[in-house]
């Protein structure tokens, strides 16, 4: 399980920590492993031109004594000094060790450089950035060279992920002593490239982490496996309300994504039209044509896959509250989702809810603004699962879940080849397949995001996809992650050891 935390809760570990270690020890950790990173990025250190952005607090003093570190081993290093003040020690240290300085204005170096480290600010940052910086940030992200972010990308809230102006766009991020929740969720999660965590000895000092991400050995001890006692009832079933004489691949696909995410039987129930796409694509599902909106006459299952391509009318509406009125868990997708925002009396039940909604869709459950919603995803998806009361699931370049208490989970296993119509209905196919297998709306939609994520990777391999592909794809996603495979591993952020 992979841990992040916001920038106030660093700070007050990095305050324990700090007092009972000379001054300086923690500054000296991070520049160390800030070097070795650029180190093994450049190859050959000697003779490399570095520029270092320095602004005026400790991201800045990192991003010099890391300059120091690469002057004494013959790299060209340059500081362009963007603050006010600057950290004394580490100026002179970098001056010591042969390094030059410029000014803010005096950028000609950025554009030559074979590295830029990146210290205008870390965790001490409020707002947008402001100018020499944002200027800076932009011109080193544009540059031919490699841009190290020292902690976070310098425009990057390290509590969010929010971006409200200028940012770095960075190759690597080094971050100190622990992942800061900006750095895993979109849109910071962008701008950081590939993560790596220098341990700073914050560990033992941390409180319970604002968000985390599920690693392959969490999925793989969550996913259910059938044991020998199993048969089909008791592996769980899943009913799928979903589908209409319009949208009928969307039956397809869920049914697809649940058959292959193993649960023990699918019953698909809907009208004519897409149950005999469901029944041509997947002769292994129990399909019930429904003459009237309601599944009273479906048979018992253990969870419902509720809404897409329902549509949005009469008939869908009286079916969805007849999904909603059983005692069993609902995932809610796509036009069910609209059906709720239409009428929230279908959310008065007991029993568990998920939603799993785009930022689009929960703009039309909660009435905040589709922009703001991307723009912050976090608080939106938290702010929603407590006002509305289950979990949520937001979907989109990066997938959170949360829950009514304010624990939430980050997905890191997508792949931006998902970006393309029907793989929410596999997901939701997927996700309601671990639910009718007793998985908590928790645990489902962050297993469901992960093997899906996965999937995804698996049907691209680096070329577009297909949603029925991602469905195929599924088995392979969760042998990867029950057999070990490095694939599930090999995800965009790393742990380093200094
Ligand atoms: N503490 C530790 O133990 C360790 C800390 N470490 C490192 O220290 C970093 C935190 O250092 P920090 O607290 O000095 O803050 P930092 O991120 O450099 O920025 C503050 C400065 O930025 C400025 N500024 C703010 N907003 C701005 C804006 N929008 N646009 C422009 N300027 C803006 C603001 O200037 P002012 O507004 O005061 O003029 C202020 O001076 C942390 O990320 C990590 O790298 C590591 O060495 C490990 C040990
Ligand atoms: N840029 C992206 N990077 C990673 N995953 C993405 C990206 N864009 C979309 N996705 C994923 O693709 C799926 C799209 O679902 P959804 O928006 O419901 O589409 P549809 O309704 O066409 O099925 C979601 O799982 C979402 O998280
Ligand atoms: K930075």
């Amino acid at each position: 399980m992979r841990t992040a935390y916001t920038a106030d809760q660093i700070r007050g570990a990095e305050r324990t920590l700090m007092a009972r270690l000379p001054e300086g020890t923690l500054m000296q950790r991070a520049a160390a492993g800030l070097a070795s990173v650029c180190a093994h990025l450049l190859g050959q250190v000697y003779g490399s031109r570095v520029v270092l952005l320095v602004g005026s607090g400790d991201n800045g003093g990192d991003a010099l004594y890391a300059g120091q570190r690469l002057a004494r081993r013959g790299a060209r290093v340059v500081a362009v000094l963007a603050g006010s003040k600057t950290h004394e020690a580490g100026l002179r240290a970098l001056l010591d060790a042969g390094g030059r300085v410029a000014g803010p204005g005096d950028t000609r170096e950025i554009d030559a450089a074979d590295l830029i480290l990146d210290g205008l600010v870390g965790i001490g940052a409020s707002g947008a950035l402001r100018e020499p910086y944002a200027r800076l940030a932009e011109q080193a992200g544009a540059a031919p060279g490699l841009v190290v972010a020292v902690d976070v990308p310098s425009g990057v809230d390290a509590s969010t992920g929010r971006v409200e102006g200028a940012a770095a766009r960075a190759t690597v991020t080094v971050t100190m002593g622990a992942y800061k929740t900006g750095l895993l969720v979109d849109p910071g999660a962008k701008f950081a490239g590939r993560v790596e965590l220098v341990d700073i000895g914050l560990a033992p000092y941390l409180p319970e982490p604002d968000v985390a991400a599920l690693g392959r050995d969490d999925v793989a001890g969550l996913l259910p496996r059938p044991g020998a006692e199993s048969d089909k009832y008791r592996r769980g079933v899943l009913g799928v309300a979903a589908g209409s004489h319009l949208y009928t691949g969307a039956a397809v696909l869920a049914v697809g994504g649940a058959l292959r995410a193993g649960a023990g039987m699918v019953r698909y129930a809907g009208a004519e039209e897409p149950v005999a796409q469901v029944r041509a694509h997947w002769p292994e599902a129990v399909i019930t044509q429904l003459r009237r909106p309601s599944v009273d006459d479906v048979g018992r299952v253990q969870a419902w896959v509720l809404g897409p391509g329902l549509g949005t009318d009469e008939w869908a509406h009286e079916l969805a509250a007849s999904v909603l009125a059983s005692d069993v868990p609902v995932l809610v997708d796509a036009d069910g989702l609209t059906l709720l925002a239409l009428d929230s009396a279908l959310l008065r039940r007991t029993a568990p809810v998920l939603l799993t909604p785009h930022a689009g869709e929960l703009a039309r459950l909660t009435g905040a603004d589709r922009a703001d919603i991307e723009a912050d995803r976090l608080r939106h998806v938290r702010a929603a699962a407590a006002e509305l009361g289950v979990t949520v699931l937001l979907k989109g370049s990066t997938t959170l879940v949360a829950e009514p208490s304010g624990a939430a989970r980050v997905n890191v296993t997508g792949s931006s080849w998902l970006a393309t119509g029907g793989t929410g209905d596999v997901l939701s196919g997927i996700a309601g397949a671990l639910l009718a297998q007793g998985l908590s709306t928790y645990d489902a939609a962050s297993c469901g995001a992960y093997v899906h994520g996965l999937a995804g990777r698996l049907a691209a391999d680096g070329a577009p996809l297909t949603a029925a592909g991602v469905a195929t794809a599924v088995p392979a996603a969760i042998r990867t992650v029950t057999s070990g495979s490095t694939l599930a591993e090999n995800l965009p952020s790393r742990s380093r050891e200094r």
